[in-house]
């Protein structure tokens, strides 16, 4: 409901706009014949002679009577015509704050309904049409409507508010009390409104009219416009648009003779008869004399269009047949007083008293500069520039700290982004599956967590396998040069058995081997690089193939195993071998430098980047180390030979004739040197071997623990997908009954369905039988497909919709306002006085109201959400219907599933019968 018009000052044209004084404008519209008129050929009594004179023929077709309006238009005249000539005019008046209305009026059956929809949808039209071409104001369209059924008026737009109370302002003239007025959102929102209040009217069969209004209908619209405030304007116009359908003029005679017929034609007619009265005086110019506004609240309501502020059209409308000639006479003559009255309308203004106020501001300042010097005028200026500035700097201020405020924000996300990089990273290094279930739970959260914040997780564990192929290719690298030395060292002082030497050189051939192995992997890992994004499955990829050329780190590690073996059955048969050789006496801790300067750091310098180890041999201080490190290769025939009494290892030269030994040299101490110097190498070797397995080693264990990262990864990834889809045991019957009860009965208020359906369903299933399940589903369904069908409904147009959809919204209040009148009318007869009074005090009803039952049945069912309210009248309806009488019929089959048609052939009556419910098998 929109709020009354606080705030505002009238300035209705105080010596602006002139008052304009002009008749009402009257037009007649003679029907087509009807198909009845048509079999019962009834004879057409009114011919129009041209578009103003309209004439009675007698029985020899001859004209009698000629009468005379603005605009007559006949059988053949659209209503879109009877619009554009005969009501645009003063409809859109409205729209320049001019208050405006249209009446229908006529006999029963004659066309004032169907004249007055197509009117009001052609208004609608155009007024929306206007705003839109008319940019430089702002509309603001309010709808409220009414009926005046038997000298009560209801509010179309909430029925359910009771008779309405009109009273007398003195400014405003008469007030409806309470009568709600809705926004219209837009035209169609408009054209909504106005179909759920036609499908509210009292409409009912008559011997004349299978659909009679038996209410005067009035829409009303209030159009307020105002100028856009950058236009400076500050005047806003207001008018009310009145759109009459009044009840048809009928006889006794031509109505069923049922009182309620008979009640309603003499309210009808007592209504009219004022308002013809009304009329008739005004158009007798008798102002000073009594108008009997008052004696009708029709005409009470319509003051102002009848000879007052604005601009009234009426169309009267007739049947062309001789049968209802009287009756036409009759509107015509109504007609003929209607044009002498002569109404004053005036532009209705507003002013907001916000905008006067800042009018009236601004003027004062204007008006102060004009006044002011030149100087003052212009330090004003120059204030106003410096305000201005200020302000701008001030906005520039706060947007900077916003710009400020942003870039902490990216910047804080920037390094947390980094903080879970590094983090995962050092889950990477130092995974932890020595950890108890509860930190390891705890570190999957978080690793989860980075995994679903970035991609690096699996990157970086990729980069770890990587490095661990850099190191495995490294050591196989190592490993071989090392074996290289060794098998110099070997050939060249032939030394060794057979065997060690052959040994050896199938361990450089197997190293080699494995090497071009573990290159051509790399080439393949460079490949892969290129198209890796960092994803899962690459990971997955990466261990298998990983995994895939795990033999070459095995066969590393046999070969190394093998080479330590051989290294030493070399060391063993060094003749000057003993165990003791090992023990790292201090003599030989002096000794010890290795010609491969092989030491305990041997893992960061590579033994074999060095020169060969012969050209490294240091010579004792009183030998003078050869020129030439090149020894002179000795010849194949010569044998070594052992000096028992040296106890040294005497070479063949030494005794070999001729043989020019240099004089500074011991051979026998250069011998031994040898020896020694090719027994540290060899154990330099086998130390250095030992490491390469230790290495080799713990790459297997690192490549290990990655792998229990990738499945741990894995496994963290299934688990993230449960939780996103989680699988859940569905909650119990009783709580989804509730849920859908609840569900089904806001779906029945607001598809407006039959009270008998919901009451007999709502007793019926009470949720604690599962097989009930299947009825609540299809229900609900059912409720779903029929609240959407009225929401498409609703934006369709009514006049698209023709007089009688065949399932709407409309038809569907329509039939639940015929079975609460029904319902109402059994109150007596199934409640005693006491528990009716019981009843009217528990609903709050006065005791002392009018139509107390009709009040009460429409109470029932109104609140969806309030289930003791549901309850309640569930059981009033059940008692008015009789479901808990003995025989009555109430089974869960009534619901049927199957859509079959019920082998009951037994009529249904009015409570039993609902249009919606009847189509859609409900
Ligand atoms: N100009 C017209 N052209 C075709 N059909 C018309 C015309 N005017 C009225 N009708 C038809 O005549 C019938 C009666 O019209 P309508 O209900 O509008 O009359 P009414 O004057 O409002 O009657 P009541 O006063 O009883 O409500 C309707 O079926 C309507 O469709």
């Amino acid at each position: 409901m929109l709020a009354s018009k606080a705030g505002r000052t009238p300035m209705s044209t105080p010596g602006g706009v002139k008052s304009r004084e002009e008749n009402i404008f009257v037009t007649v519209r003679v029907r087509p014949l009807s198909q009845k008129e048509q079999a019962s050929k009834d004879q057409v009594a009114w011919e129009c002679m041209d578009d103003h004179t309209l004439a009675y023929m007698n029985s020899y077709k001859r004209s009698t009577t000629s009468y005379t309006y603005d605009r007559i238009f006949g059988p053949t005249c659209v209503t879109e015509m009877v619009y554009q000539e005969g009501a645009k005019d003063v409809a859109l008046s409205a729209l320049t704050g001019i208050n405006a209305t249209i009446f229908a009026y006529g006999q029963t059956n004659s066309g004032k309904t169907f004249t007055m929809k197509g009117i009001t949808e052609s208004t609608i039209n155009d007024i929306y049409g206007y705003i839109q071409n008319t940019p430089e104001r702002d509309f603001f369209i309010k709808m409220s409507a009414m009926e005046i059924y038997n000298e009560t008026v209801t509010d179309l737009l909430n029925p359910e508010s009771g008779p309405l109370r009109l009273w007398d302002d003195p400014e405003k003239g008469t007030i409806i009390e309470k009568l709600m007025e809705e926004k219209a959102k837009d035209s169609q929102h408009l054209r909504h409104l106005i179909g759920i209040c036609e499908a509210q009217r009292q409409v009912s069969e008559t011997s004349l009219n299978d659909a009679s209004s038996r209410s005067h209908q009035i829409i009303r619209l209030i159009v307020e416009s105002s100028p856009l405030e950058s236009s400076g304007g500050i005047k806003s116009l207001i008018a009310t648009l009145n759109f009459v359908d009044l009840a048809g003029s009928e006889r006794t005679s031509q109505t069923n003779v049922y009182s309620r017929r008979l009640k309603e034609g003499c309210h009808i007619n007592l209504s009219l008869l004022t308002l013809t009265t009304v009329i008739r005086k005004l158009s007798a110019r008798k102002r000073s004399g009594h108008i009997p506004y008052r004696d009708s609240k029709l005409t009470r309501i319509l003051q102002h269009s009848l000879g007052g502020n604005a601009r009234t059209a009426i169309i009267c409308t007739m049947s062309p047949v001789l049968s209802h000639a009287e009756q036409s006479r009759n509107t015509l003559a109504f007609a003929n007083h209607a044009k002498e009255v002569t109404n004053s309308a005036r532009v209705n203004m507003i002013v907001p008293e916000k905008q006067l106020v800042k009018h009236l501001k601004k003027e004062v300042a204007r008006l102060e500069a004009e006044l002011g010097t030149p100087e003052r005028s212009s330090t004003s200026r120059s204030v106003a520039l410096l305000r201005e500035k200020e302000y701008r700097i001030h906005k520039m201020e706060t947007e900077m700290e916003e710009l400020k405020h942003q870039r902490d924000h990216a910047l804080s996300e920037l390094d947390e982004l980094r903080k879970n990089v590094q983090q995962e990273h050092q889950v990477v290094k130092f995974p932890s599956f020595s950890r108890n279930l509860g930190d390891r739970t705890k570190t999957t959260v978080r690793r989860r967590k980075i995994f679903r914040q970035s991609s690096i997780a699996p990157i970086s564990l990729i980069h770890e396998i990587r490095k661990l192929e850099q190191l495995q290719n490294r050591l196989g690298e190592e490993a071989n040069r090392a074996l290289q030395v060794l098998h110099k060292e070997v050939a060249f002082h032939r030394m060794g058995n057979q065997d060690a030497a052959e040994t050896i050189t199938k361990l450089l051939t197997g190293i080699k081997e494995t090497r071009s192995i573990n290159c051509l992997a790399a080439d393949v890992e460079v490949k892969d690089s290129s198209t890796d994004h960092g994803g899962a499955a690459d990971l997955k990829e990466e261990i298998t193939r990983l995994n895939s050329h795990e033999y070459a780190i095995a066969t590393l590690e046999e070969q190394l195993e093998h080479a330590q073996k051989c290294i030493d059955k070399l060391v063993m048969s060094l003749p000057n071998y003993d165990g003791a050789s090992q023990s790292t006496s201090p003599s030989r801790k002096k000794k010890k430098r290795s010609p491969l300067a092989l030491s305990n750091n041997i893992k960061t310098e590579e033994p074999c980047a060095h020169v060969p180890s012969s050209q490294q041999v240091e010579l004792e201080p009183e030998n003078k180390p050869p020129q030439n490190c090149e020894l002179p290769p000795l010849a194949s025939n010569e044998t070594p030979t052992k000096d028992v009494d040296s106890g040294g290892v005497i070479s063949s030269r030494d005794s070999t004739p001729g043989y020019h030994r240099p004089p500074t040299i011991n051979v026998k101490k250069m011998q031994k040197m040898f020896e020694n110097a090719l027994e540290e190498n060899i154990r330099s070797i086998r130390a250095y071997v030992t490491e390469l397995k230790e290495r080799v080693a713990k790459l297997q264990y690192q490549k290990q623990l990655l792998v229990c990262q990738v499945l741990e990864l894995e496994a963290n990834e299934a688990s993230v997908n449960e939780d996103e889809e989680p699988i859940e045991n569905p909650p119990p019957w009783d709580q989804v009954f509730d849920e859908k009860k609840k569900q089904i009965i806001l779906l029945w208020h607001l598809c407006h369905i039959s009270v008998i359906r919901r009451s007999r369903f709502y007793l019926l299933f009470k949720g604690g039988d599962p097989s009930e399940q299947i009825y609540i589903e299809v229900e609900l369904r059912r409720l779903i497909w029929l609240e959407d069908h009225f929401a498409q409904l609703g934006n369709a147009s009514p006049a698209l919709l023709g007089d009688d959809p065949p399932i709407s919204v409309y038809s569907s209040i329509r039939a639940l306002k015929q079975e609460r009148e029904a319902l109402a009318r059994r109150v007596n007869s199934r409640f005693t006085v006491a528990e009716r009074e019981n009843l009217y005090i528990k609903w709050e009803i006065p005791l002392d109201g009018k139509q107390r039952r009709v009040q009460l049945v429409n109470k029932l069912w109104m609140d969806p959400h309030n289930m003791q309210h549901v309850q309640e009248s569930a059981d009033i309806v059940a008692r008015l219907v009789g479901f808990y009488e003995p025989g009555s019929r109430v089974s869960k089959e009534m619901f049927e599933l199957n859509f079959a048609i019920l082998p009951d052939k037994r009529k249904p009556s009015l409570l039993e019968r609902s249009p919606i419910s009847n189509l859609l098998h409900l």
